[in-house]
């Protein structure tokens, strides 16, 4: 499959480093809860910014002998080196208040020691140090380039902050962790190559020199306590103080902070010299405290769920490259050979699915078909059948391996006359349905020598039942006997459960052919208005998809039309109330009525109305709910009109628009309705009602075109800017 440029790189940064960010990344994990693991110890004080140096000293002046040298490290923890009263030499972790012995320092444990090694160095001392200073390089652009994959699957910068489109586990969490723990893998990688670079001393070590005063005060003798100079140093600022070793001038007290240190005179608390560090010594402090974490707890959580984040990137980034894998092309007939081309566009591979289970049917009906990406779209000598079958990806853009196509499209020329059909496979979550395959349908009715079997078949979310439902009508116009491949048929075994009939209405009652059944698990199971129910064909093992609405606590309705020939539309009908059947759930929460919903307008045609049956009756908190229904006569709406009623009275629904297209001369759908309110429809979108739309998508199409039209007149926005805030939500079929 092609690859785009930045996909590449990140890949092929991804696979070179691997074994050594891994490495990195669980000892990086192991090592993050050192800090966390120090905070709580007893020797941390957490209130060094309220006590000054002149305090401190003072204190320790009374507690001891005598003070050699006091060190605060990042995990805020007070060391002092002290002779005490009875003239004992002590290295002790100390209260800064009170200058009480908290401990003596203890030896880190040995498995952070050991990770440490590990992570530093690998235990290859200099050599080892280069791969992981070089690792974190490539961490570095492993996350810059990802950015940019970020940047393109959004459609540009403002799509970075846009929600992410849930469509599978592994890219969707790989895409939103990828956006959350960005800045802290920059920022943890950058530090490592800066403290790598450090160790091989690229970065200068810092030599501080002071030019000392050769006056050597003794007096005024003044307390340290009293010293101006220590009493405007807070503790929390300071590194490291070393005592005055002898009672002379010449001996001085050397105060490290983190940006500069002095040299102050013991008698009267002059400074006798001051040196701020270098910018480098700056940020070699700030870059161990960001790499490590020490000192803050927060910062530590942060880097222990960057380090995990950083193993579920390899996880998941590699089942999808081998998942892409798998939509690797192998012929059977060359190309000139064949008269069945079937042309694929896909980003993500998903496609390559649904075009090898055609090719695979063709050749089982020993036909010669060949199989390519539309980026290599040449000219087939013998082709008489094309099928191009692609998605849709950025915002209504072609996938990565479909961007040639416009171009060698003219390039390339066909012998003979042949068919055509275009499928698109996209996502009613994405304001640019497919507009891929209608562009390329675009540009083949343009060229020449074809003949377009029919209007561009589009597929939401993958479904196997549209991709039959083409197969079936495409098979048909082709003269094919063809069924749907067995490869598909088995994608996805649901887990299923038994239903009882607890009531249904009779399909001869309505003249649409439109029947209701309600359905009640025999163990509980857990559904909502808006989630789908599958039931499989007795023979072809197919699975059709009902739109559930939540009846009772327990108990489900469906709204099914019957088709003559349909398998499971008759057997469902045939039930009598008490029979069992078995079903499975498919959660479908890009369909579920948002419980911050406090509007909404709910459209449908047909039997559409089916989870909003559900929504509305379970819509005791009378949150505002508009249903807009389309259907043919006064007659079909009798199925659904007793039930609407009464929860119109009962306050559950707020109003009611009926669009029956044939009860007049001239016809009015709902998409009519909504223009004639464009007023009133307006205005619940601006004040953040929701839209729901369910349906056929010929209404979905229409629907969509009005509802743009009323959010540019009377909004000055587009629909999409709506959607994209996720206020429209579609389970058109
Ligand atoms: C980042 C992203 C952007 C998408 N943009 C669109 C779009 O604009 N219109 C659309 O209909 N589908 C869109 N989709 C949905 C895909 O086209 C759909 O899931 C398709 O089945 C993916 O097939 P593929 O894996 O072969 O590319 C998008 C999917 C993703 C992940």
């Amino acid at each position: 499959m092609t690859l785009s440029v930045w996909r590449y790189s990140h890949l092929v940064l991804a696979v070179s480093s691997s074994i050594f960010i891994l490495l990195a990344a669980v000892t990086g994990s192991v090592l993050a809860l050192e800090p966390i693991s120090n905070r709580i110890q007893p020797y941390t004080t957490g209130d060094l910014d309220q006590i000054t140096v002149a305090e401190f000293t003072h204190t320790l002046q009374q507690k001891y002998a005598e003070v050699i040298s006091v060190e605060i490290d990042k995990n805020s923890w007070v060391t002092a080196s002290v002779i005490t009263k009875d003239g004992a030499d002590k290295i002790i972790y100390i209260d800064p208040k009170t200058g009480d012995s908290l401990g003596t320092p203890k030896e880190t444990s040995p498995v952070f020691k050991f990770a440490t090694t590990l992570h530093r160095s690998l235990f290859l001392k200099g050599i080892g140090r280069f791969f992981v200073g070089l690792s974190s390089l490539l961490l570095c652009l492993i996350s810059i380039s990802g950015i940019f994959l970020i940047l393109k699957k959004q459609g540009g910068v403002k799509g970075f902050f846009k929600p992410i489109v849930k469509e599978s586990f592994n890219p969707y969490y790989h895409t939103v962790f990828g956006k959350w723990l960005l800045i802290p893998i920059l920022i943890v990688t950058l530090t490592g190559v800066y403290l790598s670079l450090e160790q091989f001393s690229i970065i200068p070590s810092a030599k501080i020199v002071h030019q000392e005063d050769t006056l050597f005060a003794e007096e005024p003798v003044i307390p340290v306590s009293e010293f101006k100079v220590f009493k405007n140093i807070k503790l929390s600022e300071v590194r490291k103080i070393e005592y005055p070793f002898a009672p002379f001038p010449e001996s001085y007290f050397l105060v490290q902070l983190t940006n500069k240190e002095y040299l102050i005179n013991q008698f009267n608390g002059d400074i006798v010299s001051q040196v701020n560090y270098p910018f480098y010594v700056i940020l070699t402090y700030y870059s161990t405290l960001f790499h490590t974490g020490q000192g803050s707890i927060v910062w530590s959580i942060v880097l222990l769920l960057a380090s995990i984040g950083i193993l579920f990137f390899m996880y998941s980034g590699f089942s999808i490259t081998l998942k892409r894998r798998k939509s690797r092309i192998k012929n059977k007939y060359k190309k000139d050979n064949c008269d069945y081309v079937i042309l694929i566009g896909s980003e993500n591979g998903n496609t390559f699915y649904f075009a090898n289970a055609l090719y695979s049917e063709l050749l089982r009906l020993g036909k010669k078909a060949y199989l390519a990406e539309l980026n290599s779209y040449k000219s087939y000598k013998n082709m008489q059948h094309l099928v191009v079958m692609t998605s849709t990806y950025g915002t209504g853009e072609a996938p990565t391996n479909a961007k040639k196509f416009k171009a060698l499209l003219n390039t390339h020329q066909q012998g003979a006359k042949f068919n055509y059909s275009v499928v698109g496979f996209g996502s009613l979550a994405y304001p640019d349905y497919c507009k891929f395959a209608y562009d390329v349908d675009t540009m083949l009715q343009a060229h020449p020598n074809n003949n377009r079997l029919a209007d561009v078949f589009t597929i939401n979310n993958q479904s196997l039942e549209s991709f039959n439902q083409w197969l079936l009508a495409w098979s048909k116009q082709e003269n094919l006997n063809i069924s749907l491949p067995k490869a598909i048929g088995s994608k996805k075994k649901r887990k299923t459960y038994a239903f009882t009939v607890t009531k249904h209405t009779k399909a001869e009652n309505n003249p649409d052919d439109t029947f209701c059944i309600y359905l009640k698990p025999v163990e509980k199971v857990k559904f909502t208005s808006g989630d789908l129910l599958s039931i499989l064909g007795e023979k072809d093992q197919r699975e059709r998809l009902y739109s559930i609405g939540k009846w009772n606590k327990n108990e489900l309705v469906i709204s099914v039309k019957r088709h003559q020939k349909g398998s499971v539309s008759n057997r469902l009908q045939n039930l009598a109330v008490g029979n069992k059947i078995s079903c499975g759930i498919v959660k479908n929460k890009a369909f579920h009525l948002p419980k911050k919903a406090k509007e909404a307008l709910l459209i449908a045609t047909g039997t559409g109305i089916g989870p909003y049956l559900g929504m509305i009756r379970q819509n005791t908190a009378h949150k505002k709910l508009h249903l807009y229904w389309g259907g043919r006569t006064a007659a079909s709406f009798e199925l659904y009109k007793n039930q609407l009623e009464t929860q119109q009275q009962a306050g559950n629904l707020t109003s009611l628009h009926l669009a029956l297209s044939r009860e007049q001369a001239q016809k009015i759908y709902v998409q009519n309705l909504l223009a004639a309110n464009g007023k009133e429809v307006a205005q619940l979108i601006k004040s953040k009602g929701y839209i729901l739309i369910c349906g056929s998508i010929g209404m979905q199409k229409e629907v969509t075109k009005v509802l743009d039209t009323i959010c540019k007149n009377h909004l000055k926005k587009p629909l999409s800017y709506y959607q994209n805030k996720g206020y429209i939500l579609m389970d058109c079929y």
